[in-house]
Protein backbone atom coordinates (compact mmCIF):
# COMPACT_ATOMS: atom_id res chain seq x y z
CA UNK A 1 0.00 0.00 0.00
CA UNK A 2 1.33 3.57 -1.11
CA UNK A 3 1.95 6.05 1.61
CA UNK A 4 -1.09 7.85 0.65
CA UNK A 5 -3.54 5.19 1.39
CA UNK A 6 -1.48 4.32 4.03
CA UNK A 7 -2.43 8.37 5.10
CA UNK A 8 -5.80 7.92 4.24
CA UNK A 9 -6.68 5.41 7.01
CA UNK A 10 -4.78 7.07 9.62
CA UNK A 11 -7.51 7.62 12.05
CA UNK A 12 -7.64 3.78 12.29
CA UNK A 13 -10.58 1.60 12.35
CA UNK A 14 -12.88 0.50 15.05
CA UNK A 15 -12.23 -2.82 16.80
CA UNK A 16 -14.91 -5.94 18.06
CA UNK A 17 -15.12 -5.52 22.03
CA UNK A 18 -15.99 -9.14 22.98
CA UNK A 19 -17.86 -9.20 26.51
CA UNK A 20 -17.30 -13.46 27.84
CA UNK A 21 -20.50 -12.77 30.73
CA UNK A 22 -20.40 -15.54 33.27
CA UNK A 23 -22.90 -16.89 36.29
CA UNK A 24 -20.96 -14.58 39.06
CA UNK A 25 -21.74 -17.46 42.06
CA UNK A 26 -18.34 -18.47 43.19
CA UNK A 27 -17.35 -21.41 45.31
CA UNK A 28 -18.44 -23.77 42.04
CA UNK A 29 -20.42 -22.55 39.75
CA UNK A 30 -18.11 -19.56 38.08
CA UNK A 31 -15.13 -21.30 38.21
CA UNK A 32 -16.29 -24.06 36.33
CA UNK A 33 -17.29 -22.23 33.84
CA UNK A 34 -14.59 -19.62 33.29
CA UNK A 35 -12.47 -21.81 30.92
CA UNK A 36 -15.46 -22.58 28.61
CA UNK A 37 -16.26 -19.20 28.49
CA UNK A 38 -13.47 -17.49 27.62
CA UNK A 39 -12.64 -19.84 24.74
CA UNK A 40 -15.91 -18.79 23.31
CA UNK A 41 -14.89 -15.43 23.32
CA UNK A 42 -11.56 -16.39 22.04
CA UNK A 43 -12.95 -18.78 18.96
CA UNK A 44 -15.63 -15.17 18.39
CA UNK A 45 -12.35 -13.46 17.87
CA UNK A 46 -10.50 -15.81 15.77
CA UNK A 47 -13.42 -16.60 13.79
CA UNK A 48 -13.82 -12.79 13.31
CA UNK A 49 -10.17 -12.27 12.65
CA UNK A 50 -10.22 -14.59 10.33
CA UNK A 51 -13.17 -13.91 7.78
CA UNK A 52 -13.33 -10.06 8.15
CA UNK A 53 -11.27 -7.54 6.99
CA UNK A 54 -10.74 -3.48 7.41
CA UNK A 55 -11.01 -1.40 4.41
CA UNK A 56 -6.87 -1.36 3.93
CA UNK A 57 -6.85 -4.80 3.80
CA UNK A 58 -5.47 -5.77 7.12
CA UNK A 59 -7.55 -8.95 9.48
CA UNK A 60 -10.35 -6.89 11.71
CA UNK A 61 -9.03 -6.44 15.29
CA UNK A 62 -10.69 -7.82 18.40
CA UNK A 63 -10.27 -6.76 21.88
CA UNK A 64 -11.64 -9.57 24.66
CA UNK A 65 -12.19 -8.14 28.24
CA UNK A 66 -9.98 -8.57 30.70
CA UNK A 67 -11.97 -11.29 32.82
CA UNK A 68 -15.03 -12.56 32.49
CA UNK A 69 -18.02 -10.58 33.72
CA UNK A 70 -19.87 -11.64 36.31
CA UNK A 71 -21.44 -8.68 37.76
CA UNK A 72 -21.04 -4.71 37.16
CA UNK A 73 -18.08 -4.02 38.15
CA UNK A 74 -16.87 -6.31 35.56
CA UNK A 75 -19.03 -4.91 33.17
CA UNK A 76 -17.55 -1.40 33.28
CA UNK A 77 -13.65 -2.26 33.81
CA UNK A 78 -15.21 -3.93 30.19
CA UNK A 79 -16.82 -0.44 29.32
CA UNK A 80 -13.45 1.33 30.50
CA UNK A 81 -11.01 -1.30 28.23
CA UNK A 82 -13.39 -0.67 25.45
CA UNK A 83 -13.76 2.81 25.48
CA UNK A 84 -10.02 2.89 25.55
CA UNK A 85 -9.05 0.53 22.72
CA UNK A 86 -11.23 1.90 19.67
CA UNK A 87 -13.86 -0.46 20.19
CA UNK A 88 -16.49 0.01 18.05
CA UNK A 89 -19.15 -3.04 18.16
CA UNK A 90 -19.90 -5.18 21.13
CA UNK A 91 -20.02 -9.07 21.06
CA UNK A 92 -21.62 -10.50 24.15
CA UNK A 93 -20.78 -14.60 24.44
CA UNK A 94 -21.93 -17.27 27.07
CA UNK A 95 -22.30 -20.18 27.40
CA UNK A 96 -24.37 -20.14 31.41
CA UNK A 97 -26.74 -18.67 33.40
CA UNK A 98 -25.17 -14.68 33.93
CA UNK A 99 -27.14 -11.98 35.67
CA UNK A 100 -28.91 -10.08 32.88
CA UNK A 101 -29.06 -6.16 33.89
CA UNK A 102 -25.96 -6.21 35.72
CA UNK A 103 -23.83 -7.73 32.87
CA UNK A 104 -25.00 -6.24 29.45
CA UNK A 105 -23.71 -3.58 27.74
CA UNK A 106 -24.98 -0.07 28.13
CA UNK A 107 -23.62 1.75 25.25
CA UNK A 108 -26.27 3.17 23.52
CA UNK A 109 -24.49 4.06 20.44
CA UNK A 110 -22.48 0.66 20.31
CA UNK A 111 -23.74 -2.09 17.86
CA UNK A 112 -24.54 -5.28 19.74
CA UNK A 113 -25.33 -8.67 19.61
CA UNK A 114 -25.29 -11.77 22.75
CA UNK A 115 -24.42 -14.99 21.32
CA UNK A 116 -25.91 -17.94 24.34
CA UNK A 117 -24.37 -21.49 24.14
CA UNK A 118 -27.70 -23.52 23.11
CA UNK A 119 -26.63 -26.36 25.34
CA UNK A 120 -28.93 -27.67 28.67
CA UNK A 121 -26.08 -28.48 30.90
CA UNK A 122 -25.84 -24.61 31.40
CA UNK A 123 -28.33 -22.70 29.74
CA UNK A 124 -26.88 -20.07 27.72
CA UNK A 125 -30.32 -19.86 25.74
CA UNK A 126 -31.73 -18.63 29.14
CA UNK A 127 -29.21 -15.76 29.51
CA UNK A 128 -29.76 -14.80 25.95
CA UNK A 129 -33.61 -14.58 26.39
CA UNK A 130 -33.75 -12.42 29.59
CA UNK A 131 -30.83 -10.04 28.82
CA UNK A 132 -32.27 -9.64 25.59
CA UNK A 133 -35.57 -8.70 27.48
CA UNK A 134 -33.64 -6.35 29.27
CA UNK A 135 -32.52 -4.71 26.16
CA UNK A 136 -35.71 -3.81 24.92
CA UNK A 137 -37.04 -2.68 28.10
CA UNK A 138 -34.17 0.03 28.08
CA UNK A 139 -34.79 0.49 24.61
CA UNK A 140 -31.30 -0.94 23.50
CA UNK A 141 -31.59 -2.66 20.64
CA UNK A 142 -29.58 -6.07 20.52
CA UNK A 143 -28.96 -9.12 18.11
CA UNK A 144 -29.93 -12.48 19.49
CA UNK A 145 -27.79 -15.06 18.60
CA UNK A 146 -28.28 -19.00 19.17
CA UNK A 147 -27.48 -22.16 17.07
CA UNK A 148 -30.23 -24.19 16.50
CA UNK A 149 -28.75 -27.66 17.20
CA UNK A 150 -28.42 -28.33 21.05
CA UNK A 151 -24.36 -29.07 21.80
CA UNK A 152 -22.74 -30.71 23.99
CA UNK A 153 -21.24 -29.01 27.43
CA UNK A 154 -17.26 -28.14 26.69
CA UNK A 155 -17.86 -28.17 22.64
CA UNK A 156 -15.50 -25.60 21.30
CA UNK A 157 -16.79 -25.05 17.54
CA UNK A 158 -19.27 -22.76 16.43
CA UNK A 159 -21.60 -23.88 14.72
CA UNK A 160 -22.21 -22.99 11.13
CA UNK A 161 -25.68 -21.04 11.65
CA UNK A 162 -24.22 -19.50 14.48
CA UNK A 163 -20.95 -18.00 12.24
CA UNK A 164 -23.29 -16.66 9.57
CA UNK A 165 -24.89 -14.79 12.52
CA UNK A 166 -21.79 -13.79 14.23
CA UNK A 167 -20.03 -12.43 10.72
CA UNK A 168 -23.12 -10.82 9.41
CA UNK A 169 -23.61 -9.14 12.86
CA UNK A 170 -20.07 -8.03 12.93
CA UNK A 171 -20.01 -6.73 9.25
CA UNK A 172 -22.70 -4.34 9.76
CA UNK A 173 -21.81 -3.50 13.13
CA UNK A 174 -18.49 -2.00 11.91
CA UNK A 175 -19.82 -0.53 9.09
CA UNK A 176 -22.00 1.58 11.35
CA UNK A 177 -18.66 2.26 13.43
CA UNK A 178 -16.44 2.96 10.96
CA UNK A 179 -18.13 5.61 8.92
CA UNK A 180 -18.98 7.22 12.40
CA UNK A 181 -17.09 10.40 12.56
CA UNK A 182 -15.84 10.80 8.76
CA UNK A 183 -17.76 13.07 6.65
CA UNK A 184 -19.43 13.23 2.65
CA UNK A 185 -17.56 16.04 0.99
CA UNK A 186 -19.96 18.30 -1.35
CA UNK A 187 -18.11 19.30 -4.26
CA UNK A 188 -20.52 22.13 -5.27
CA UNK A 189 -24.24 22.25 -4.59
CA UNK A 190 -27.44 20.94 -6.33
CA UNK A 191 -26.86 19.23 -9.54
CA UNK A 192 -30.10 20.15 -12.22
CA UNK A 193 -32.89 20.08 -9.25
CA UNK A 194 -32.18 16.22 -7.85
CA UNK A 195 -33.40 16.12 -4.32
CA UNK A 196 -30.77 13.85 -3.63
CA UNK A 197 -27.96 16.62 -3.84
CA UNK A 198 -29.53 18.82 -1.42
CA UNK A 199 -27.08 17.20 1.02
CA UNK A 200 -29.14 16.99 4.23
CA UNK A 201 -27.09 17.57 7.21
CA UNK A 202 -29.87 15.64 9.78
CA UNK A 203 -29.47 13.01 7.95
CA UNK A 204 -26.26 12.17 7.96
CA UNK A 205 -25.40 13.59 11.83
CA UNK A 206 -28.48 11.39 13.22
CA UNK A 207 -28.48 8.23 11.14
CA UNK A 208 -24.99 8.01 9.87
CA UNK A 209 -22.70 9.85 12.63
CA UNK A 210 -21.45 11.98 9.75
CA UNK A 211 -20.46 15.45 9.00
CA UNK A 212 -21.22 17.20 5.77
CA UNK A 213 -18.36 19.11 4.62
CA UNK A 214 -19.20 21.20 1.84
CA UNK A 215 -16.87 23.25 -1.17
CA UNK A 216 -17.53 25.21 -3.63
CA UNK A 217 -16.46 24.03 -7.05
CA UNK A 218 -14.39 27.22 -7.66
CA UNK A 219 -11.53 25.30 -5.55
CA UNK A 220 -10.58 23.43 -8.35
CA UNK A 221 -10.53 26.52 -10.22
CA UNK A 222 -8.15 27.77 -7.73
CA UNK A 223 -6.02 24.84 -7.12
CA UNK A 224 -5.52 24.24 -10.98
CA UNK A 225 -4.96 27.81 -11.40
CA UNK A 226 -2.42 28.16 -7.99
CA UNK A 227 -0.74 24.48 -8.48
CA UNK A 228 -2.46 23.20 -5.62
CA UNK A 229 -1.51 20.08 -6.65
CA UNK A 230 1.27 17.72 -6.45
CA UNK A 231 2.94 18.53 -10.04
CA UNK A 232 5.22 15.67 -10.44
CA UNK A 233 2.08 13.09 -9.74
CA UNK A 234 0.21 15.07 -12.01
CA UNK A 235 2.65 14.25 -14.95
CA UNK A 236 3.34 10.50 -13.67
CA UNK A 237 -0.83 10.23 -14.17
CA UNK A 238 -1.01 12.10 -16.97
CA UNK A 239 1.90 9.85 -19.06
CA UNK A 240 -0.14 6.69 -17.42
CA UNK A 241 -3.38 8.07 -19.10
CA UNK A 242 -2.10 8.49 -22.54
CA UNK A 243 -1.05 4.89 -22.07
CA UNK A 244 -3.79 3.43 -20.36
CA UNK A 245 -6.88 5.48 -20.70
CA UNK A 246 -8.01 4.95 -24.40
CA UNK A 247 -10.11 7.63 -26.28
CA UNK A 248 -12.49 6.40 -28.30
CA UNK A 249 -14.46 7.86 -31.36
CA UNK A 250 -16.46 11.07 -30.71
CA UNK A 251 -19.88 10.76 -31.22
CA UNK A 252 -21.06 14.76 -31.56
CA UNK A 253 -21.99 16.08 -34.55
CA UNK A 254 -19.16 17.30 -36.27
CA UNK A 255 -19.92 20.97 -36.26
CA UNK A 256 -20.15 20.73 -32.73
CA UNK A 257 -17.05 18.47 -31.83
CA UNK A 258 -14.31 20.19 -30.35
CA UNK A 259 -10.37 20.29 -32.09
CA UNK A 260 -7.61 18.13 -31.19
CA UNK A 261 -5.96 20.47 -29.00
CA UNK A 262 -8.73 21.25 -27.02
CA UNK A 263 -9.71 17.64 -26.21
CA UNK A 264 -5.92 17.31 -25.10
CA UNK A 265 -6.37 20.61 -23.38
CA UNK A 266 -9.44 18.39 -21.57
CA UNK A 267 -7.34 15.38 -20.56
CA UNK A 268 -4.81 17.43 -18.76
CA UNK A 269 -8.20 19.01 -16.99
CA UNK A 270 -9.60 16.19 -15.97
CA UNK A 271 -7.02 14.35 -14.56
CA UNK A 272 -5.73 17.57 -12.07
CA UNK A 273 -9.78 17.35 -10.96
CA UNK A 274 -9.37 13.43 -10.11
CA UNK A 275 -6.22 14.77 -8.49
CA UNK A 276 -7.82 17.53 -6.74
CA UNK A 277 -11.02 15.72 -5.38
CA UNK A 278 -9.17 12.89 -4.01
CA UNK A 279 -6.95 15.70 -2.02
CA UNK A 280 -10.23 17.42 -1.14
CA UNK A 281 -11.77 14.34 0.27
CA UNK A 282 -8.59 12.75 2.56
CA UNK A 283 -5.36 15.09 2.04
CA UNK A 284 -2.41 14.85 0.87
CA UNK A 285 0.84 15.08 2.49
CA UNK A 286 2.47 16.09 -0.23
CA UNK A 287 1.01 19.47 -0.17
CA UNK A 288 2.23 20.46 3.24
CA UNK A 289 5.93 20.35 1.50
CA UNK A 290 4.54 22.37 -1.00
CA UNK A 291 4.06 24.70 1.44
CA UNK A 292 -0.25 24.20 1.64
CA UNK A 293 -0.51 23.01 5.17
CA UNK A 294 -4.43 23.69 5.31
CA UNK A 295 -5.13 21.78 2.04
CA UNK A 296 -3.27 18.70 3.41
CA UNK A 297 -5.48 18.51 5.69
CA UNK A 298 -7.98 17.37 3.71
CA UNK A 299 -11.88 16.89 4.39
CA UNK A 300 -11.60 13.76 6.78
CA UNK A 301 -14.16 12.11 3.81
CA UNK A 302 -15.08 8.64 3.43
CA UNK A 303 -17.46 9.36 0.82
CA UNK A 304 -18.19 12.47 -1.38
CA UNK A 305 -20.32 13.85 -4.16
CA UNK A 306 -19.72 16.31 -7.69
CA UNK A 307 -22.29 18.59 -8.72
CA UNK A 308 -20.87 19.10 -12.15
CA UNK A 309 -23.64 19.78 -13.73
CA UNK A 310 -24.53 22.64 -15.01
CA UNK A 311 -22.31 25.87 -13.98
CA UNK A 312 -19.03 23.61 -14.16
CA UNK A 313 -19.76 21.21 -16.66
CA UNK A 314 -21.37 24.19 -18.91
CA UNK A 315 -17.46 25.88 -18.80
CA UNK A 316 -15.44 23.09 -17.83
CA UNK A 317 -14.78 19.28 -18.77
CA UNK A 318 -17.30 17.35 -17.25
CA UNK A 319 -16.73 15.06 -13.82
CA UNK A 320 -16.87 12.02 -15.66
CA UNK A 321 -13.27 10.76 -15.87
CA UNK A 322 -12.85 12.17 -12.02
CA UNK A 323 -15.63 9.83 -10.88
CA UNK A 324 -15.07 6.75 -12.93
CA UNK A 325 -11.20 6.63 -11.55
CA UNK A 326 -11.79 7.45 -7.63
CA UNK A 327 -14.64 5.01 -7.52
CA UNK A 328 -11.97 2.22 -9.06
CA UNK A 329 -9.79 0.28 -7.21
CA UNK A 330 -6.62 1.33 -9.16
CA UNK A 331 -5.06 4.33 -11.32
CA UNK A 332 -1.52 6.04 -11.59
CA UNK A 333 -0.38 4.66 -8.36
CA UNK A 334 -1.35 0.73 -8.82
CA UNK A 335 -4.29 -0.97 -7.34
CA UNK A 336 -5.70 0.84 -4.35
CA UNK A 337 -9.07 0.95 -2.19
CA UNK A 338 -12.00 2.80 -4.17
CA UNK A 339 -12.87 6.44 -3.33
CA UNK A 340 -16.43 6.47 -3.11
CA UNK A 341 -17.64 9.30 -4.92
CA UNK A 342 -21.20 9.60 -6.26
CA UNK A 343 -22.24 11.84 -9.55
CA UNK A 344 -24.13 15.20 -9.78
CA UNK A 345 -23.81 15.11 -6.02
CA UNK A 346 -26.51 12.34 -4.90
CA UNK A 347 -25.74 12.25 -1.43
CA UNK A 348 -28.38 9.49 -1.02
CA UNK A 349 -27.18 7.51 -3.15
CA UNK A 350 -23.59 8.30 -1.90
CA UNK A 351 -25.11 6.72 1.21
CA UNK A 352 -25.99 3.60 -0.08
CA UNK A 353 -22.66 3.18 -2.43
CA UNK A 354 -21.01 3.32 1.11
CA UNK A 355 -23.14 1.42 2.77
CA UNK A 356 -22.16 -1.39 -0.26
CA UNK A 357 -18.44 -0.30 0.24
CA UNK A 358 -18.15 -1.04 3.79
CA UNK A 359 -19.87 -4.38 3.40
CA UNK A 360 -17.90 -5.85 1.07
CA UNK A 361 -14.84 -3.67 0.80
CA UNK A 362 -15.19 -3.41 -3.37
CA UNK A 363 -16.61 -0.52 -5.62
CA UNK A 364 -19.78 0.64 -6.37
CA UNK A 365 -21.34 1.07 -9.85
CA UNK A 366 -23.08 4.53 -9.56
CA UNK A 367 -26.12 4.26 -12.04
CA UNK A 368 -29.44 6.06 -13.75
CA UNK A 369 -31.85 3.41 -13.84
CA UNK A 370 -32.80 4.53 -17.07
CA UNK A 371 -35.37 2.10 -18.92
CA UNK A 372 -37.18 -0.64 -18.22
CA UNK A 373 -37.26 -2.81 -21.86
CA UNK A 374 -40.09 -5.01 -21.38
CA UNK A 375 -39.92 -8.75 -23.11
CA UNK A 376 -42.54 -7.63 -25.74
CA UNK A 377 -40.44 -3.86 -26.14
CA UNK A 378 -37.34 -6.25 -26.99
CA UNK A 379 -38.70 -8.29 -29.78
CA UNK A 380 -40.18 -4.97 -31.20
CA UNK A 381 -37.35 -3.29 -31.43
CA UNK A 382 -34.75 -5.97 -32.13
CA UNK A 383 -36.61 -9.70 -32.85
CA UNK A 384 -34.68 -10.88 -29.50
CA UNK A 385 -36.25 -13.04 -27.03
CA UNK A 386 -35.03 -12.28 -23.92
CA UNK A 387 -34.41 -15.50 -21.95
CA UNK A 388 -32.40 -17.00 -18.78
CA UNK A 389 -32.28 -14.39 -16.18
CA UNK A 390 -33.41 -11.38 -18.51
CA UNK A 391 -36.36 -13.45 -19.39
CA UNK A 392 -38.83 -11.20 -17.82
CA UNK A 393 -37.09 -7.66 -18.62
CA UNK A 394 -34.59 -5.68 -18.20
CA UNK A 395 -33.38 -2.40 -16.39
CA UNK A 396 -30.92 -0.40 -18.62
CA UNK A 397 -28.61 1.31 -15.98
CA UNK A 398 -26.71 3.75 -17.62
CA UNK A 399 -25.21 7.37 -16.41
CA UNK A 400 -23.30 9.26 -17.88
CA UNK A 401 -20.24 7.82 -17.31
CA UNK A 402 -19.32 8.10 -13.56
CA UNK A 403 -19.71 3.98 -12.81
CA UNK A 404 -16.71 2.35 -11.55
CA UNK A 405 -14.14 0.42 -13.90
CA UNK A 406 -14.28 -2.92 -11.44
CA UNK A 407 -18.19 -2.64 -12.90
CA UNK A 408 -16.41 -4.02 -16.45
CA UNK A 409 -16.80 -7.17 -14.31
CA UNK A 410 -12.89 -8.27 -16.17
CA UNK A 411 -11.83 -9.63 -12.69
CA UNK A 412 -12.55 -12.89 -11.68
CA UNK A 413 -13.45 -15.30 -9.00
CA UNK A 414 -13.66 -18.80 -9.93
CA UNK A 415 -13.36 -18.09 -13.60
CA UNK A 416 -16.35 -15.38 -13.40
CA UNK A 417 -17.01 -12.15 -13.88
CA UNK A 418 -16.52 -10.43 -10.51
CA UNK A 419 -15.81 -7.56 -8.40
CA UNK A 420 -13.45 -8.14 -5.62
CA UNK A 421 -11.97 -6.14 -3.10
CA UNK A 422 -8.29 -4.14 -4.15
CA UNK A 423 -6.00 -6.97 -2.06
CA UNK A 424 -7.71 -9.74 -4.29
CA UNK A 425 -7.39 -7.51 -8.05
CA UNK A 426 -4.17 -8.69 -10.03
CA UNK A 427 -2.54 -6.17 -12.40
CA UNK A 428 -3.46 -8.02 -15.23
CA UNK A 429 -7.51 -7.91 -14.30
CA UNK A 430 -6.71 -3.84 -13.43
CA UNK A 431 -5.61 -3.76 -17.02
CA UNK A 432 -8.24 -5.73 -18.45
CA UNK A 433 -10.44 -3.12 -16.99
CA UNK A 434 -9.03 -0.19 -18.75
CA UNK A 435 -8.80 -2.33 -21.56
CA UNK A 436 -12.25 -2.76 -21.71
CA UNK A 437 -13.39 1.08 -21.51
CA UNK A 438 -12.91 3.76 -23.99
CA UNK A 439 -13.03 7.48 -22.72
CA UNK A 440 -15.27 9.00 -25.31
CA UNK A 441 -15.68 12.39 -25.65
CA UNK A 442 -18.61 13.93 -24.03
CA UNK A 443 -21.65 14.69 -25.21
CA UNK A 444 -21.23 18.65 -26.00
CA UNK A 445 -25.07 19.79 -26.12
CA UNK A 446 -25.22 18.00 -22.73
CA UNK A 447 -21.73 19.34 -21.66
CA UNK A 448 -20.81 22.59 -23.12
CA UNK A 449 -17.26 22.32 -21.40
CA UNK A 450 -16.49 18.69 -22.95
CA UNK A 451 -14.59 16.22 -21.21
CA UNK A 452 -14.77 12.69 -21.26
CA UNK A 453 -17.17 9.83 -20.37
CA UNK A 454 -16.05 6.13 -19.74
CA UNK A 455 -17.80 4.19 -21.89
CA UNK A 456 -18.08 0.20 -21.71
CA UNK A 457 -20.65 -2.58 -21.26
CA UNK A 458 -20.66 -5.13 -17.59
CA UNK A 459 -20.40 -8.21 -18.41
CA UNK A 460 -23.10 -10.78 -17.65
CA UNK A 461 -23.65 -13.54 -14.88
CA UNK A 462 -22.62 -11.52 -12.07
CA UNK A 463 -24.58 -11.37 -9.14
CA UNK A 464 -25.58 -8.02 -7.92
CA UNK A 465 -27.71 -5.62 -5.68
CA UNK A 466 -29.05 -2.59 -6.47
CA UNK A 467 -29.99 -0.39 -3.27
CA UNK A 468 -30.70 3.47 -2.93
CA UNK A 469 -31.69 5.64 0.21
CA UNK A 470 -34.72 7.98 -0.39
CA UNK A 471 -35.72 10.97 2.30
CA UNK A 472 -39.19 11.17 2.62
CA UNK A 473 -40.94 13.96 4.50
CA UNK A 474 -42.49 12.66 8.15
CA UNK A 475 -40.67 9.52 8.09
CA UNK A 476 -37.03 10.32 7.32
CA UNK A 477 -34.65 8.10 5.14
CA UNK A 478 -35.90 4.70 4.26
CA UNK A 479 -33.73 2.38 1.67
CA UNK A 480 -34.82 0.18 -1.07
CA UNK A 481 -32.87 -3.20 -1.36
CA UNK A 482 -33.14 -5.27 -5.35
CA UNK A 483 -30.80 -7.93 -5.81
CA UNK A 484 -30.33 -9.32 -9.32
CA UNK A 485 -28.03 -10.14 -11.66
CA UNK A 486 -26.01 -8.55 -14.67
CA UNK A 487 -27.06 -10.18 -18.01
CA UNK A 488 -25.15 -10.74 -21.41
CA UNK A 489 -26.93 -9.80 -24.61
CA UNK A 490 -26.20 -10.28 -28.24
CA UNK A 491 -23.82 -8.15 -29.42
CA UNK A 492 -26.41 -6.42 -31.86
CA UNK A 493 -29.32 -7.05 -29.80
CA UNK A 494 -27.02 -4.18 -26.95
CA UNK A 495 -25.93 -2.11 -29.81
CA UNK A 496 -29.78 -1.72 -31.21
CA UNK A 497 -30.71 -0.68 -27.45
CA UNK A 498 -27.39 0.74 -26.41
CA UNK A 499 -27.63 3.14 -29.66
CA UNK A 500 -31.32 4.57 -29.11
CA UNK A 501 -29.92 6.30 -25.74
CA UNK A 502 -26.38 7.99 -24.69
CA UNK A 503 -24.23 5.11 -26.68
CA UNK A 504 -20.42 6.94 -24.51
CA UNK A 505 -22.04 5.93 -21.21
CA UNK A 506 -21.11 2.55 -19.53
CA UNK A 507 -24.18 0.01 -19.43
CA UNK A 508 -25.16 -2.34 -17.14
CA UNK A 509 -27.69 -4.76 -18.14
CA UNK A 510 -29.61 -5.76 -14.55
CA UNK A 511 -32.06 -8.56 -14.07
CA UNK A 512 -33.73 -8.25 -10.77
CA UNK A 513 -35.29 -11.37 -8.92
CA UNK A 514 -38.28 -11.64 -9.04
CA UNK A 515 -40.62 -13.57 -5.83
CA UNK A 516 -43.81 -12.44 -7.46
CA UNK A 517 -45.10 -10.42 -4.33
CA UNK A 518 -44.99 -6.84 -4.05
CA UNK A 519 -42.49 -4.86 -5.43
CA UNK A 520 -41.64 -8.54 -6.77
CA UNK A 521 -43.63 -9.30 -8.52
CA UNK A 522 -42.10 -7.93 -12.03
CA UNK A 523 -39.22 -6.10 -13.55
CA UNK A 524 -41.81 -3.19 -14.66
CA UNK A 525 -42.76 -3.12 -10.88
CA UNK A 526 -39.22 -2.94 -9.75
CA UNK A 527 -38.11 0.26 -11.87
CA UNK A 528 -42.10 1.69 -11.23
CA UNK A 529 -41.50 1.31 -7.32
CA UNK A 530 -37.21 2.79 -7.64
CA UNK A 531 -37.62 5.81 -5.67
CA UNK A 532 -35.24 8.27 -7.38
CA UNK A 533 -33.30 8.61 -10.43
CA UNK A 534 -30.03 6.44 -9.09
CA UNK A 535 -28.89 3.29 -8.20
CA UNK A 536 -25.98 2.33 -6.14
CA UNK A 537 -24.91 -1.17 -7.58
CA UNK A 538 -22.92 -3.68 -5.36
CA UNK A 539 -21.23 -7.16 -6.84
CA UNK A 540 -22.83 -10.10 -4.71
CA UNK A 541 -26.04 -10.33 -3.11
CA UNK A 542 -25.48 -8.68 -0.12
CA UNK A 543 -29.66 -7.35 0.71
CA UNK A 544 -29.33 -9.08 3.96
CA UNK A 545 -26.25 -7.03 5.19
CA UNK A 546 -27.64 -4.35 4.06
CA UNK A 547 -30.85 -5.14 5.84
CA UNK A 548 -29.06 -5.55 9.00
CA UNK A 549 -26.72 -2.59 8.64
CA UNK A 550 -30.28 -0.67 7.84
CA UNK A 551 -31.66 -1.97 11.60
CA UNK A 552 -28.58 -0.90 13.41
CA UNK A 553 -28.87 2.93 11.98
CA UNK A 554 -32.62 2.34 12.54
CA UNK A 555 -33.40 3.11 8.56
CA UNK A 556 -36.46 1.06 7.44
CA UNK A 557 -36.71 -1.15 4.39
CA UNK A 558 -39.41 -0.27 2.20
CA UNK A 559 -38.94 -2.86 -0.29
CA UNK A 560 -36.24 -5.98 -0.83
CA UNK A 561 -36.13 -9.36 -2.31
CA UNK A 562 -34.00 -10.68 0.53
CA UNK A 563 -35.32 -14.51 1.37
CA UNK A 564 -37.05 -14.44 4.87
CA UNK A 565 -34.54 -16.88 6.65
CA UNK A 566 -31.62 -14.90 5.59
CA UNK A 567 -33.03 -11.73 7.54
CA UNK A 568 -30.73 -10.42 10.96
CA UNK A 569 -32.10 -7.71 12.94
CA UNK A 570 -32.00 -6.79 16.75
CA UNK A 571 -34.05 -9.21 18.84
CA UNK A 572 -36.99 -6.15 19.45
CA UNK A 573 -37.82 -5.95 15.77
CA UNK A 574 -40.34 -9.02 16.10
CA UNK A 575 -41.74 -7.50 19.36
CA UNK A 576 -43.24 -5.15 17.03
CA UNK A 577 -44.97 -7.91 15.58
CA UNK A 578 -44.04 -10.62 13.49
CA UNK A 579 -46.40 -11.65 10.83
CA UNK A 580 -45.72 -8.78 8.88
CA UNK A 581 -41.94 -7.85 9.91
CA UNK A 582 -41.75 -4.93 6.74
CA UNK A 583 -43.81 -2.96 8.99
CA UNK A 584 -42.49 -3.90 12.05
CA UNK A 585 -39.66 -2.49 10.84
CA UNK A 586 -41.16 0.76 9.86
CA UNK A 587 -42.67 1.06 13.51
CA UNK A 588 -39.41 -0.29 15.33
CA UNK A 589 -37.03 2.40 13.65
CA UNK A 590 -39.66 5.11 14.44
CA UNK A 591 -39.90 3.94 17.84
CA UNK A 592 -36.00 3.71 18.55
CA UNK A 593 -35.46 7.18 16.16
CA UNK A 594 -31.93 7.76 14.87
CA UNK A 595 -29.18 6.01 16.55
CA UNK A 596 -26.97 9.05 16.85
CA UNK A 597 -29.96 11.77 18.10
C1 LIG B 1 -26.58 14.42 -19.18
C2 LIG B 1 -27.78 14.31 -18.37
O1 LIG B 1 -27.99 15.53 -17.72
C3 LIG B 1 -27.66 13.16 -17.36
O2 LIG B 1 -26.60 13.40 -16.53
C4 LIG B 1 -28.95 12.93 -16.68
O3 LIG B 1 -29.67 12.04 -17.47
C5 LIG B 1 -28.78 12.29 -15.36
O4 LIG B 1 -27.88 11.53 -15.16
C6 LIG B 1 -29.79 12.58 -14.32
O5 LIG B 1 -29.56 11.88 -13.16
MN1 LIG C 1 -27.72 10.70 -13.12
Amino acid sequence: MTDSQQFRFQSGFPKIGIRPTIDGRRKGVRESLEEQTMLMAQSTAALISEHLRYPNGEPVECVIAESCIGGVAEAAACADLFAKSGVGVSITVTPCWCYGTETMDMDPAIPKAVWGFNGTERPGAVYLAAVLSGYAQKGLPAFGIYGEDVMDSGDPTIPQDVQGKLLGFARAGLAAAYMRGKAYLSMGSVSMGIAGSIVNDSFFQEYLGMRTEYVDMTEFVRRMDETIYDPGEFEKALAWVKENCAEGPDNNPEEIQTSRERKDQDWETVVKMTIIARDLMIGNPKLAELGYEEEAQGHHAIVSGFQGQRQWTDHFPNGDFMEAMLNSSFDWNGIRAPHIVATENDSLNGAAMLFGYLLTNTAQIFADVRTYWSPDSVKRVTGHTLTGAAENGLLHLINSGPATLDGTGEQQKDGKPAMKPFWDITQDEAQKCLDATSWRPASVEYFRGGGYSSDFLTRGGMPMTMSRINLVKGIGPVLQIAEGYSVDLPEEVHNVLDLRTDSTWPTTWFAPILTGAGAFRSVYEVMDQWGANHGSISYGHIGADLITLASILRIPVNMHNVPETDIFRPRAWGLFGTANPESADYRACHNYGPLYK
